[in-house]
């Protein structure tokens, strides 16, 4: 951006915005052609010849005026068309414009609104945002007796090339003009000489010739507002707000944080420590999935990092405590894939007990091996549920649901459910248990929480599932164990190294074992899970940015907020020390700022305060809220 006004104090300037591809997603002509056309059997060339002129205006390349007469004669428009588009008008606001309804409620004496499409169409939506029908300059359409469109009022000169800027000229505006416009019939307004700074729109429609005669190209209106230091003023722009979501995070939590305004980068697979510095520069939100390390040193690589997002459940892959030192929040989805892991761990059962996948195998090299010997029945059995978390403890439920006895393990107090049993060692549960399941965390303290000991402690021919984390396990030892007969079957869906995308070479001395299921970390990738992970830890990282609400969190104090309604959201967050708060009053109270509404919560290393004010803020009162000691990191929403 290099439009910025010339100096802080200068008057607040008039806003002019073109309506079509800009305040609106559509080109009103081209919604009107899609609906005259709907039953039309040359729907088709009509609509693409209607669509051409459209461009060719836009883009420069013919007369606006003889496009507007053109399309009018190729459209057979009636009233009717034109007055229900006008009802569903407001449907097609333009994201960044619907949700900047607080600029125009503020500004709406200093906003007008040019356009060479129709007033009645740009009614409602000149009402919604607030702005008077003398300040909406646009075309009249005329009809004939029978309601049909003739033409345009062409003593208006919106009707003709050089409208806008003829129309614009004749309101004689008292300061500064800025306008924010996609089409070529903006850029000659520009050229005319009527504004003093022309921003190229390009949030819906990208056109080249527009932008190289703008003074800047703006994403979005947030980018416009900030750089115009205009209401919210600090409050950075969402469309320079870069999230990079890696290892094939679903498409819906791609859509939901553009739909914000967001500019969303993707990546199929996961990145290795030193790719991910290479790629972390620049990057507000990162997004990741089991696979990605976010170490401390990509944490210290990380320049604009505010949030981490895991799209699963595990969170061992990031350094929860680097994170928090540096005020970047870590979020998860702690039940989305719950269910998937439970279904898949009972189906694992039922196969292992069955010996179902060696029996296909052969058949599949056409050997016939009907046999009940070692074939055994869930019902009655004893499952061993090691981590009786959301996954352990739902899976206890629905293996008690099939006949099973559960025992369970956990290192913290955990209600059991149902006739679950508690124990109060893994010893005592692996000597019991005919199958045994693990669902802990991936804590470091976990790595080899089953090694050669506990192998040797289970119940001869029992059966062991992993769908935790890899290094939870020595495969070796299992290996051993499961050559030895000891042990007789495993389901192993993770491992302690997994390739980082499907085209990378997969190897474990597990393989070619007999009865031994090897899945690729599939416990949690169903297409519910999925689409469930997206939807809610996309919320969380729209919560943090859009509101700083940390429920959820996993390394900061959690804090429920609503949205920001007045005045502007400070957001604060600190090394856990006497005197910050106190801090953070002084430098409110001596900027002479009312409060209308503070948080503060703690744990023990963090703290994080939130608080609105009433009134806008001088720039210095941010240094000084940085300077504060112990200022981990500070940001405002307005
Ligand atoms: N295979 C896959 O695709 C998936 C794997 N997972 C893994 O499953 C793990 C568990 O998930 P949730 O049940 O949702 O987590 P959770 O945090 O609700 O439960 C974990 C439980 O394990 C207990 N625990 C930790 N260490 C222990 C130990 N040494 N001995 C006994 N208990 C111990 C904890 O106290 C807690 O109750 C996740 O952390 C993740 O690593 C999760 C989803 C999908
Ligand atoms: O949710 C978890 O913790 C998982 O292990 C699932 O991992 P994934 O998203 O499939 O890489």
């Amino acid at each position: 951006m290099n439009a910025s006004p010339s100096s802080a104090s200068a008057a607040a300037p008039f806003v002019v915005l073109d309506f079509d591809s800009t305040l609106v997603k559509v080109e009103t002509l081209d919604a009107l052609a899609d609906m005259v056309l709907s039953e039309s059997v040359e729907a088709d060339a009509i609509r693409t010849r209607v669509a051409r002129l459209t461009d060719q205006a836009m883009a420069g390349d013919i007369d606006f005026g003889e496009a507007l007469k053109r399309r009018l004669e190729l459209l057979q428009l009636t009233r009717t068309h034109v007055e229900a588009l006008a009802d569903r008008i407001l449907g097609e606001l333009t994201p960044s414009v619907r949700r900047n309804g607080r600029f125009f409620a503020e500004n709406a004496d200093r906003i007008i609104i040019v356009s060479g499409g129709f007033r009645e169409v740009i009614a409602p939506v000149a009402a919604e945002l607030g702005v008077a029908p003398e300040r909406v300059l646009a075309n009249d359409l005329i009809y004939d007796d029978e309601g049909r469109v003739t033409g345009v009022d062409e003593a208006n000169p919106l009707s003709r090339e050089g409208g806008k800027a003829e129309a614009l000229k004749a309101l004689n505006l008292p300061g500064p003009v800025i306008l924010i416009g996609d089409g070529w019939n903006d850029a000659v307004m520009k050229q005319a000489g009527v504004v003093d700074r022309f921003y190229a729109f390009t949030e819906v429609v990208r056109r080249e010739p527009v932008v190289a005669a703008a003074d800047a190209e703006a994403r979005s209106l947030d980018e416009v507002l900030h750089a115009e230091g205009l209401s919210g003023r600090w409050s950075f722009p969402r469309s320079r707000m870069k999230i990079l979501l890696l290892e094939n995070i679903h498409p819906l939590a791609v859509q939901r944080l553009r739909e914000e305004g967001y500019s969303v980068e993707t990546l199929k697979g996961a990145l290795d420590e030193d790719a991910l510095i290479e790629r972390i520069r620049g990057v507000h939100v990162l997004g990741v999935r089991s696979k990605t390390n976010v170490s401390a040193r990509v944490l210290e690589a990380a320049d604009k990092l505010m949030a981490v997002a895991a799209f699963c459940i595990g969170t061992n892959q990031i350094d929860l405590e680097a994170a928090a030192d540096r005020g970047v929040a870590a979020f998860n989805a702690p039940y989305s894939n719950t269910r998937s892991v439970v279904e898949l761990a009972i189906g694992l059962t039922v196969t292992l007990m069955r010996d179902v996948v060696d029996k296909s195998a052969a058949m599949h090299r056409g050997a016939w091996n009907k046999s009940a010997t070692g074939s055994r029945e869930l019902r009655g059995k004893t499952l061993g549920i090691v981590g009786y978390g959301a996954i352990g403890s739902q899976l206890s439920v629905l293996a008690e649901a099939l006949g099973m006895r559960v025992v369970f393990y956990d290192v913290v107090e955990r209600l059991a459910l149902g006739n679950a049993r508690r124990l109060r060692s893994l010893d005592a549960l692996l000597a019991e248990a005919d199958v045994v399941s693990l669902h802990v965390d991936g804590r470091q303290s976990n790595t080899n929480l089953m090694g050669p000991q506990q192998f040797a402690r289970m119940k001869p021919g029992a059966l062991l599932l992993n769908l935790s984390r890899g290094h939870v396990v020595d495969i070796g030892a299992l290996a051993q164990a499961l050559g030895s007969g000891r042990v007789a079957g495993a389901a192993v869906d993770v491992f302690p190294e997994e390739p980082r995308t499907n085209d990378d070479p997969f190897d474990s001395p597990l393989m070619g074992l007999k009865n031994v299921i090897l899945t690729p970390h599939i416990g949690g990738s169903t297409e519910e899970a999925q689409e469930a992970i997206a939807d809610f830890a996309a919320e969380r990282v729209l919560g943090y940015l859009n509101r700083g609400d940390t429920t959820f969190s996993v390394n900061l104090p959690n804090v429920q907020l609503a949205d920001v309604t007045g005045g502007h959201r400070l957001l604060h967050i600190h090394r856990n020390q006497a005197g910050v708060l106190a801090a953070i009053n002084r430098v409110l109270a001596d900027a002479g700022l009312n409060i209308l509404a503070q948080h503060l919560k703690t744990d023990e290393h963090t703290g994080y305060v939130i608080a609105d004010v009433d009134r806008d803020y001088d720039r210095a009162l941010l240094a000084d809220l940085k300077a504060i000691p112990g200022t981990l990191r500070f940001r405002i929403l307005h």
